[in-house]
């Protein structure tokens, strides 16, 4: 990802949580990534990280529509994804969709009502709602609707050692071609308290 794409990003991720009244604690560290494959517009994701304890993390993310999270799941982390605004598309798996047909369904609690959704059928959270994903769930999402910010609540968040992706080339912390000066950065490689 270049440099100019970081700042591209972060500025419209900005001006998002300014539109949607979404205030950021001072000095708010601004984190972006194409997760390495190189296309920020089609797999892409802004991060703000507002706290990461042994018990809990919280995070505001921002992405354009239909720029995804590519499918991954976690080992450890159990978290909330909240659409704090706009519109979300997100479809959950109960295994490796790269390695294992769509078969089969999810538990899964979605505003804390316990749903059963299928394999691979992307559904749809608007504003308010939330899902709550368990460590094992498979799942990807992006905005269906510009102006979507994307909250995250969950246990201790380790970037670097729980995020299975099930593309192989998926990279988060790759490094970012300096074309431009750095107004903002790339993701951090432990998410710190
Ligand atoms: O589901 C998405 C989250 O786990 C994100 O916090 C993670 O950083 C994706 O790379």
């Amino acid at each position: 990802m270049k440099q100019s794409e970081v700042n591209r990003l972060c500025r419209e991720a900005d001006e998002c949580f300014r539109l949607q009244g979404w205030i950021l604690p001072p000095n708010a560290q601004f984190a972006a990534t194409d997760f390495g494959l190189g296309d920020y517009r089609a797999a892409g994701l802004v991060e703000v990280l507002l706290a990461n304890e042994p018990e809990y993390c919280e995070k505001i993310m921002y992405a354009s529509e239909n720029m995804s999270t590519p499918a991954h799941t976690h080992g450890k982390k159990k978290e909330d994804i909240i659409c704090r605004s706009g519109e979300l598309r997100l479809t959950v798996w109960a295994d490796n969709p790269r390695l294992t047909p769509s078969v089969g369904a999810v538990e899964v609690q979605i505003n804390r009502e316990m749903r059963r959704l299928l394999s691979g059928e992307a559904f749809f959270l608007k504003a308010g709602e939330r899902i709550t994903l368990t460590p094992g769930i498979w799942h990807e999402f992006a905005p269906s609707a510009a102006g979507t910010l994307i909250g995250e609540v969950s246990t201790w968040c380790d970037e670097a050692t729980d995020n299975f992706f099930a593309d192989p080339r998926v990279d988060i912390f790759h490094a970012i071609e300096p074309d431009e000066t750095a107004e903002y950065g790339g993701f951090p490689s432990e998410a710190s308290s």
